[in-house]
């Protein structure tokens, strides 16, 4: 027998090595992650065995927000430079990152009517339309809207971040200004445009997307940015989708604790697009 043959140990145990550090007093793994804070920070008020669920579904869904804040701002600052590569890298995280929000859904979904209306009333107001970094998202994504703004009253410092990300030009705001620098024909009223609002729909921005998508060979960089955008829009919309389906089955057509009517407010979210000319050039490729 020789070291690479595949047998369990008699006693079924892994022996320790003798270099693997133990006296510890230095940084450690939980200093390092700041653990005791992380995970003293799941408070159940309720009781219930499943609001523990509830709760780390949802902080688990900050913490992935917190990283697509800081790779999308970081995207859009090489953008800005005219630095294409490392913006398309932080963009393929983005989408992974989304694909684990996606399939988190599937978690919370094991979550029957019975046992959330075990705490839901403990919830009170409280919603995730209340959730700063998830409007901050959208922002940067380019769904902005002011009034999105006011259920933050009573935090200035939350207020004061999205303030900044709506007068911020979004990520498709700077793509677009990015092509015009390489010469593309961007219609002025968008590169000028007022950035606070949504974006609407362009067909002269679409005929500069048709050149694009009928030649990719000749603008490959430009066509695998439109690509990852694409990406990001399509798994965003799947995420709003998984929720409006898994609060369906978990509440019906109750009327959610933050006043709205529930999931016809949640499924309207759907009509809502970021990059609207980059699905409406597929119509127009090959005609
Ligand atoms: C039992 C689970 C859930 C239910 C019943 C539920 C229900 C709802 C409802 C009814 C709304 C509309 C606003 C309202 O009137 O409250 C909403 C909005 C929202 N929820 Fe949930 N939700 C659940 C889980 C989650 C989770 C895990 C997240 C992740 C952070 C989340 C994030 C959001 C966000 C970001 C909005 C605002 C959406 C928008 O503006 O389009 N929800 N939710
Ligand atoms: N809007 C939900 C409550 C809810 O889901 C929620 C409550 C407190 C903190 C986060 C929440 N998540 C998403 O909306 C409901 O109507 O049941």
């Amino acid at each position: 027998m020789n070291d690479n043959d595949v047998q369990a140990p008699a006693d079924n145990t892994r022996s320790l090595e003798k270099e693997i550090v133990q006296d510890l007093r230095g940084s450690t793994y939980g200093d390092y992650l700041q653990l005791e804070t992380l995970l003293s920070a799941q408070q159940p008020v309720s009781g219930h065995h499943d609001e523990m669920l509830f709760i780390i579904q949802h902080q688990t869904t900050e913490l992935w927000l917190k990283l697509l804040i800081h790779e999308l701002k970081s995207a859009c600052e090489h953008i800005g430079r005219d630095d294409l590569r490392p913006a398309l890298k932080r963009l393929a995280r983005v989408k992974h990152i989304q694909k684990q929000l996606v399939e988190q859904w599937s978690v919370l979904a094991t979550l029957t009517p019975a046992e959330y209306s075990q705490f839901r009333g403990e919830l009170g107001e409280a919603s995730g339309f209340q959730s700063a970094q998830y409007r901050e998202l959208e922002f940067l994504l380019g769904n902005k809207n002011a009034a999105m703004i006011k259920v933050f009253d009573h935090h200035p410092e939350n207020q004061r971040v999205l303030r900044e990300t709506l007068e911020a030009p979004s990520l498709y705001d700077v793509v677009l200004r990015y092509l015009a620098r390489r010469g593309y024909a961007i219609p002025r009223e968008l590169l000028e445009r007022d950035v606070t609002v949504a974006h609407t729909h362009n067909d002269a921005l679409v005929q500069v997307f048709k050149t694009v998508y009928e030649h990719p060979d000749d603008h490959w960089d430009v066509y695998e940015t439109c690509e990852e955008l694409v990406d990001i829009e399509d798994t965003f919309q799947t995420w709003r989708f998984r929720h409006f389906r898994t609060v369906e089955r978990i509440i019906g057509f109750k009327r959610g604790t933050g006043g709205s009517s529930g999931v016809p407010f949640l499924k309207r979210a759907l009509d809502l697009t970021f990059f609207p000319e980059l699905y409406t050039v597929r119509t127009e490729v090959g005609e």
